[in-house]
Order: structure tokens, then sequence, then C-alpha cells
């Protein structure tokens, strides 16, 4: 299956008043190519760069596409970008995202300004001038725009006061998507700029010492093109997600108040996941940590996922910025080996075939699989092969989408579109001759059974499935019932005996006897620090009889996991000192922190249920 590498495409901006460069970062083009960008095709560009501690010493960092400061929006979006928007024509996703530190000029390539305008307005007025050499489709567009402001995800489409944090979702294909997005549909370049402008002005922008508009978010632009082939009855959607990045931030530099402080911490630690991804990528890790960080989450299909990625690194030339542009073009020389497997998103819009014929008893010709990527690929980034499958497209695909992987030479070659004839169209083959039986239903299929034969059979086989279905179904409602009433004995009982505890002891259902700790530390030497140190926090918190309340809605969900486990260790050592109460208490407490872990339900219910019986034999023997 054809893998395309993310590209990389480096700029240099111009010095700016009141700056220090002593020209140490330099960009270097081959002496046959004229203008300040080096062409695509040359490959022998590079940047150098001299080592802050020592430099004699050079760095040299070779890119296919470098831009030195003279370098104009036009040029980059002529030589980087265009090219990418047949790829969007072909039904895949692109992503481009502006990589660098704060005030290296992100925003300038990506926005740009009224007069000269960036990559967003380009892109934008291409995809429409395209559009009108495209004859056979039925093509419509629309936009899409969010920012990530301190991990939270908001629409930037709507008005500021209105905009809820919107959550990042997982479809049932593993599809990453953020719900409740708006996406309004544009007809022209004038449309899209009133949206455009309008919506930026939401962006959280702040000033600091670097920058006096500096960008304290993340910003992702979508434009979808969606094409109607009424023909062949197919819809073919592309899309170009254009991101301008938060940029990582020296707090010494850029002279940040505490609430400046916050924004930065989110910055850097989503940048910094960032890198981890990447790096895990280049790694060929078997857990790639794109759930580290909404950011990642977000872009998870633009590395090693199912869209076509240029990463365009922002340099700025100062002397103070040096460390950052050396860190900035480590992030490239790592990005550049991430593969992703573009896919092209196509979905079949004739009607399925009925479902009595594709069911029937009667078999089609077995079809060949479809080349349905999403077939291979992780959907979580979390799980184990290891290799560097593609992940799947920010793009909820339904499922009838047929996804075909791209096949070419490689990224910037404009491919076609699979050839017709999947799987799907055999089965309607299939049923389209079906139906030109005659209409009193008798005529032969060649199968020796008449047309009412078969439709007999199926209804029997049908019938016969849903009476399975409704005795399963009815079992598992008892089933139901019966786990039901069982906890609410057991609840009732065990709340009855806590009363009975308190009016005694007023205190103890949340005293631990101290030293709890100390034979359970003993006997798991394996805890790592973190998490003994948590186990002292909750012993503390649970002492003083502190309310677990939200906290469980704030934590990472890496914490809410230590967290839980914390909760169940203590909860272990207390049952098995004999304090049932305390440890119940502590089993419903790590619940909270992981309610999805079906493991720790178990376990709680069964402790439940053994305390309940525990104490019935207790009473009885005391009766
Ligand atoms: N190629 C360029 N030509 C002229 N001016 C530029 C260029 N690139 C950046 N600048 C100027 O440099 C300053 C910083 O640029 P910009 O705001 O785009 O940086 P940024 O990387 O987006 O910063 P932040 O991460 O803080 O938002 C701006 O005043 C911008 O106009």
């Amino acid at each position: 299956m054809a893998s395309a590498k993310v590209r990389i495409a480096a700029r240099l901006r111009p010095r700016i008043d009141g700056e220090l460069d002593d020209e140490s970062v330099k960009i270097i083009h081959p002496s046959n190519t004229t203008g300040s960008s080096s062409s695509s095709t040359t490959g022998s560009s590079f940047i150098t760069v001299a080592n802050p501690r020592d430099p004699t010493q050079i760095f040299k960092f070779p890119f296919t596409s470098c831009y030195d400061q003279d370098s104009t929006q036009q040029e980059i979006y002529r030589n980087d970008v265009e090219p990418l928007l047949d790829i969007v024509y072909n039904g895949v996703t692109v992503t481009i995202f502006a990589y660098g530190v704060t005030s290296s000029g992100k925003t300038h390539t990506m926005q740009g300004t009224k007069g000269d305008p960036g990559v967003i307005p380009r892109t934008v007025r291409g995809m429409f001038d395209k559009k009108a050499g495209i004859q056979k489709y039925e093509t419509s567009f629309t936009v899409s725009y969010m920012e990530i402001y301190k991990d939270e995800v908001y629409d930037l489409l709507v008005t500021r006061e209105n905009a809820p944090k919107l959550p990042v979702r997982e479809n049932d294909s593993g599809m990453v998507f953020v719900a409740n997005l708006s996406k309004i549909p544009i007809s022209d370049v004038e449309e899209f700029e009133s949206i455009y402008n309008a919506a930026t002005k939401h962006r959280s922008v702040g000033s600091t010492n670097l920058n006096h508009a500096s960008s304290r978010s993340h910003a992702v632009l979508t434009i979808e093109v969606t094409m109607l082939d009424h023909i062949a009855n197919t819809t073919l959607t592309g899309k170009i997600n254009l991101v301008d990045l938060a940029g990582s931030e020296n707090n010494k530099l850029t002279g940040n108040d505490p609430s400046r402080m916050a924004e930065s911490a989110a910055i850097n630690k989503s940048l910094s996941v960032l890198g981890q991804v990447v790096h895990a990528l280049n790694q060929g890790a078997s857990r790639i940590p794109y759930r580290n960080s909404k950011l990642t989450r977000i872009l998870q299909d633009a590395l090693g996922g199912s869209s076509v990625g240029l990463l365009i690194c922002n340099l700025a030339p100062g002397i103070k910025f040096r460390q950052d542009t050396l860190n900035t073009l480590n992030f490239a020389v790592r990005t550049k080996n991430v593969e992703n497997r573009p896919v092209v998103n196509e979905r079949d819009n004739r009607p399925a075939p009925k479902p009595h014929f594709a069911a029937a008893a009667i078999q089609p010709p077995a079809a060949k699989p479809a080349p349905a990527i999403l077939q291979a690929i992780s959907t979580t980034g979390a799980s184990g092969s290891g290799d560097r499958r593609a992940r799947p497209s920010l793009v909820p695909v339904s499922r009838s989408h047929r996804m075909s992987s791209v096949g070419g030479q490689g990224v910037y070659q404009p491919f076609g579109l699979p050839a017709g004839g999947g799987p799907s169209r055999k089965a309607m083959g299939m049923s389209e001759k079906i139906a030109e039986g005659d209409s009193d239903g008798s005529a032969s299929l060649g199968f020796g059974m008449t047309e009412k034969e078969i439709d007999d059979r199926i209804s029997k086989a049908v019938e016969a499935a849903v009476e399975a279905e409704v005795t399963r179904r009815l079992a598992e409602r008892e089933r139901q019932r019966a786990e039901e009433e069982v906890r609410e004995k057991t609840e009732r009982a065990t709340a009855d005996h806590v009363a009975r505890s308190r009016s005694k002891s007023p205190t103890k259902e949340n005293s631990l006897p101290s030293g709890v700790l100390t034979p359970l530390l003993k006997r798991h030497k394996d805890l790592d620090d973190e998490l003994k140190n948590r186990l002292h926090e909750l012993e503390k918190k649970y002492e003083r009889g502190t309310k677990e309340t939200a906290l469980a809605d704030v934590l990472s969900p890496v914490s809410k996991k230590k967290t839980g486990r914390a909760y169940v260790a203590l909860a272990r050592a207390h049952s098995e000192k004999g304090d049932l109460d305390v440890a119940l208490d502590l089993y419903r407490k790590a619940e909270t922190y992981v309610p999805d872990n079906i493991k720790l339900k178990e376990r709680w219910i069964l402790f439940v249920i053994h305390v309940f019986l525990l104490k019935l034999s207790y009473a009885r023997t005391r009766s």
C-alpha cells in the first residue's frame, strides 16, 4: 500500500525592528537555482545553524523546500501548497501545519495580511479556481474553524460568549472528530473571507515581550469539498486542514504574567506531546501518545494517519531564538520520517442491495475484499502492532464510504480515482439480475429455485433468527433483573450497617488507621514513585475527610487511571485489614476515576456481595 512521508518546508523570516541577528542561521540554495527559494524538485537546499555553545560548529539541515528572508507568500504557495490541491480534489485529506517558536512567522505564513495574504486565503482562492475546471462533479464547499486553547476545543465560527468547549470524539470506525463543530457552506472566495475575517477576531491572541499579537491557541481551519458524480452515483470528499500552531515559548523571554504562563504551559505541553508522537512513530512504538493532548488527537490523521501532510517550519533569525531554531529543525528532521497512508474518501450512493438477497440461502460469488484501509488501521493509536500503520482520517466516514489507498509514485503525483466495480457494485449487479425475473415471481433463477421458493426460505430463516434473538434478549433481561435485585439488597444492608456504625462512632467512616500503607508498600515494592506519592496524598486526604467530587473531571486520562489504581491498592489494604466498609468506599471511589474499567466494576460488585454475605452470616450467628 503506497505511503507518503510528511513533507517539510522551512522558512526563515526577516529580522524585525530591534532584533539582533548575527546571521548564524543561513539558507543555502544550490547555485543553479535562481530566486530565493529552491524548487521542490531540486531537493538540495539546506539550512545552516551555528551551535550556540560553539560557533565554529555548524549544523546542516537539508530540506526539499527552504525559504529565506526574501521569500514571498506566493512562492511558498506555488511551490509547496498549490500542488496539494489536486490531491484534495481526488478525495484525500491534506493537512498543512505551521510550526515554530513564538514570533517566528507562523501566522504571517498561514494567514498573512490583507495586502500580502498567506497560505489560507491563497488556498481557498486556489480551490475555487480549480473548481471551474472540473465539470464532472457537482461541487460544494464548507468551512469549519476551531481553536485549541488550554487543551479545550472551541468553535471559532460562533461568537465567543456562546462558544462551549467541544468534545473530541471517535466514531464507530475509530475516526476522530470534534463533535458539534459548525460547518458553514461557502459558495465563493468573498463569502469565505467575510466568515474567516470575522472568525479570526475570535481567536485567542495576547501580547508578550516577543510578539505583541501572539497566538495563544492552535487554530485549525478546514475546507471540505464534496464532489457529487451524478453519473457514477458516487460522492468524493476532499479536505484540507490548515493549522496555525501556537508557538513554543520560553517564559524568561516572553515575560509572561501568571495568566499568560497558564496559556504558555498548555501550549508547551501540547507541543511536547506532538514531539513525543513524532518520536514514538519514528521508533515504531506500539503505543503512540495521541490521546495525551487534544492537539495530537485532532492531528492524529496528519501524523501516521491517512492524510497527506506538509509541515512548514518557521524560523526566527534573532540570536535569542538560536536554540529554538535548532529545536524546530530537529523536530522537522524527525517529522520527515513519519509516513502516512493516504486514502481516497469515496462513497457509493446507490441503494444497497435488498437485504433478503444479500442474506439469501443463495450466496453470490464471493466478492474480493474491499481495499478498505480502515480494516487495517489502529483506531486508537494505543494498540499494539508496533508497525507504522496509517491511522484513520479526521473525516468521520460513513460505513458506506469506500476508502481506497492512494497509489502512485509519491505524494505530489496527482492520482486518478480507483477504477470502479468494487464489491458493492458486484453485489448490486447480482440483485439487479434477480430483479429482472417475471413479475409473478415464478421465474427460475438458474439455481433450481423460483423466486417464491427463495422468498419462503428466507422468510423461514428470518423468523428463526428473530425467535432466537427474542429468546436471548428475554434471558438477558431476566439475568440483569436478578443482578439488580442482589445489588439493591446488598446496598440496603451495607447502608444500614454504615448508619449503625456511624451512630456508634461518627468519625470512623473517614478515618484511616495510620500505618496502613506501610505493609502495602513493603509488599508492592514495584509501585512506581508517582503511585506511591499518590497513595500518600490519598491517605492524607482520606484522613482529612476531603470530598472527591469534581477531581475526577479535571485530571488527565493518565492521572485518572493512576488515581484509580491507587484507590484500588488502598481498598485492598483495608480489605485485608478487615476494614470492609472503608474498602467498599475506596472501591467505589476508584470506580469514579475509571468508570469504563469493567474488571474493576466486576471486582467491586463481587466485593459488595462478599461483604453482604459476611454481614449476613455474622447477623445470623448473632441471632
Ligand atoms: N516573512 C515575513 N515577512 C515580514 N514580516 C514577517 C514575516 N514573518 C513574520 N513577520 C513578522 O514577524 C512578527 C511575528 O510573526 P507572527 O505573528 O506571524 O509569528 P508567530 O510565529 O505566529 O507568533 P506566535 O506564535 O507568537 O503567534 C509579526 O510582526 C510579523 O508581521
